[in-house]
This record gives C-alpha cells, sequence and structure tokens, in this order.
C-alpha cells in the first residue's frame, strides 16, 4: 500500500498565502510524524488528502491510481479526525457513532458491531450513553479517534490528536495510536514533538509549505550530531547568549547558567562540551525563527 502526495502546491485566494509549495512524499504503511508550527500546512495537506480541498497542482495517488479519480472508493479507505471543533454535545457518545456511521454510509448491519467493537477499544463503553457535553478531553479525543476508525480505514488521518490533553492523557492517546497503527498509513500531525519521537516511523518535517525532511526518527537526530552543546556560563552571559545562539534550555547550576546550544559552529565558551542531540533540539534548529 502506497500514498503518493505528488507535488501538490495550494495557494489560499483570500490573503494569498502559499500554504503548500511543491510537497512531495510517498508514504507505506506505519505512523508518520507530521511536525511543524503552526501555520505550516499541515490542515491544508491533510485537508486535500481527504479530498476536503483541491491543490492548484500536483496530485495524490493510492497505489498509483488518482485519488480524485478513485472518488467514493478511495473516501471508504480514509479516517480522518480534524482537529477538535464544536463536538455535538447534545448527543451520547454511541448515538455521536451512530450519526457519523449514517454520514459515512455504512450500513446499520455493519455499523452496529462496529461501534460496539470501537467503544471497547477507545475505553469508553462505560461511558457510552453520556453526553459528549460531560465528557473529558480526553475522552472527547477519544470519541473522535473512534469515528476516524468507523469504516476500518487504510488511511489514518489525525489532525493534533493530543491538543489539550495533559501528559497522561496525552501518553494514553500516544500509545493507543501506536496499538492501532497496523498496517494502516497513519499521518500524524503535531507541533508537540513528545507526541511522535517514540512512536513515528517516520517524520515529516514541514515548513512554510514546504517539505524540509522525511526520515526516521533517529536519522534525523543522528543529523544533528555536532550541532548540539552544553555551556556553562555567567548570569552577565545569558542575554548576549541567547540573541546569538539558539538555545533550547537554561538550567541554574551552582552560580552559574547550564545553556543547551543548538549551533553549526562550536560557541566560544570555556567550559563547552557536544550532547547527544534530542528530537526538541531538531525542532529548534529548523523553526527557531517561528
Ligand atoms: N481557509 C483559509 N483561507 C486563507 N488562508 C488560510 C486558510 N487556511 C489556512 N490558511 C493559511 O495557510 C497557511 C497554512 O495553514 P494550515 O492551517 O494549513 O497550517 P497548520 O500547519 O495546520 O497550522 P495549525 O497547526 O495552526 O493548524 C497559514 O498561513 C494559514 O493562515
Amino acid at each position: 500500500m502506497e500514498l503518493t502526495i505528488s507535488h501538490i502546491s495550494k495557494t489560499y485566494k483570500k490573503g494569498g498565502v502559499k500554504a503548500l509549495d511543491d510537497f512531495h512524499a510517498i508514504l507505506t504503511p506505519g505512523v508518520y510524524g507530521f511536525l511543524g508550527p503552526n501555520g505550516a500546512g499541515k490542515s491544508t495537506l491533510m485537508n486535500i488528502i481527504t479530498d476536503n480541498l483541491t491543490p492548484d497542482s500536483g496530485e495524490v495517488l493510492f497505489d498509483g491510481k488518482n485519488t480524485r479519480a478513485l472518488g467514493k472508493m478511495f473516501r471508504a479507505r480514509v479516517g480522518y479526525m480534524p482537529q477538535q471543533q464544536g463536538l455535538y454535545d447534545d448527543f451520547s457518545a454511541v448515538r455521536f457513532l451512530w450519526y457519523m456511521a449514517a454520514v459515512k454510509g455504512i450500513p446499520r448491519k455493519e455499523a452496529k458491531p462496529r461501534i460496539e467493537q470501537l467503544l471497547t477499544l477507545v475505553n469508553l463503553k462505560e461511558s457510552a450513553h453520556k453526553k459528549l457535553g460531560t465528557f473529558s478531553g480526553g475522552m472527547k479525543q477519544r470519541i473522535l479517534i473512534a469515528q476516524a476508525l468507523l469504516n476500518d480505514p487504510d488511511i489514518l488521518i489525525l489532525d493534533e490528536p493530543t491538543a489539550g490533553l495533559d501528559p497522561k492523557e496525552r501518553i494514553r492517546i500516544r500509545n493507543f495510536i501506536s496499538e492501532i497503527a497496523q498496517n494502516k498509513i497513519v499521518i500524524l500531525a503535531t507541533h508537540v514533538v513528545s507526541d511522535i519521537e517514540f512512536i513515528a516511523k517516520e517524520i515529516m518535517l514541514i515548513k512554510k509549505g514546504k517539505l524540509l525532511l522525511l526520515d526516521t526518527p533517529a536519522h534525523i537526530i543522528d543529523s544533528m550530531t555536532g550541532k548540539v552543546f552544553s555551556a556553562l556560563i555567567s548570569l552577565d552571559e545569558l542575554s548576549a547568549a541567547q540573541k546569538q545562539y539558539r538555545i533550547s534550555n537554561i538550567a541554574n547550576e551552582n552560580d552559574q547558567i547550564c545553556v543547551r546550544i543548538v549551533s553549526d559552529t562550536i560557541p566560544e565558551y570555556a567550559q563547552i562540551t557536544p550532547v547527544k542531540p534530542t528530537l526538541e533540539d531538531v525542532y529548534l534548529y529548523y523553526f527557531a525563527d517561528q
């Protein structure tokens, strides 16, 4: 199974923003972390893949076939969880899933066992008849993921699935996505590094509509070797250091300051040591100016 995002460009008429600029990537089963700051073009791309938006140029291909030409056949294989919007607060969880199954044109006979199975999968069986308006942030995210899974999609697109969640819920949702990702192409858009660091097969870095990198987390992190340093400086030096370098962490150490610096060149401090890069450093390296 292969999803080709082939040279997609899109400029919004309103505002004239070039949201996507010749974006090209080939995706196979596994979780793709789609990482970029606000406004980078993530939602635009996901709306194009799901056929909610038309690109100016380029096309999306599923196993070599144009997805617009495949039409309904392709849409039946896609599950989409948009960013949390006004949920149907007065609907119970089970009613919401029935409603979404109808919207997706899933026959009642198929929908019934699927809804039961999904409520168990997302651990909401006991809250099936509670109104969505009473749900916590994590429960809302889980029911939104469940609706994206109603048609047992081959391609699952998740737009910021952990937005607004506390760390415990974040980890839960992350593990849950990892579990359901078997044999699916999962695109998980986020600007939170920790959401994808451990579960992504590959990471797509997007900046101003352009694909900067598409590679495994390990390769991306390795490519930063020799660019991350730890320096001990005095408090007086801190403000100049912040102006000169991208600083990913500041910690007090006795009467000195330990700064973590991301830099192409070795910073000129007396007490400096190269350190192992992390994905957070990568993010800062590419997006410090965003
Ligand atoms: N409907 C629209 N009309 C005009 N401009 C838009 C529209 N939607 C998005 N944009 C602009 O296109 C660019 C890309 O936006 P997009 O929502 O795709 O980014 P994003 O990476 O998903 O950001 P976020 O994480 O904030 O959702 C931004 O500059 C945004 O302001």
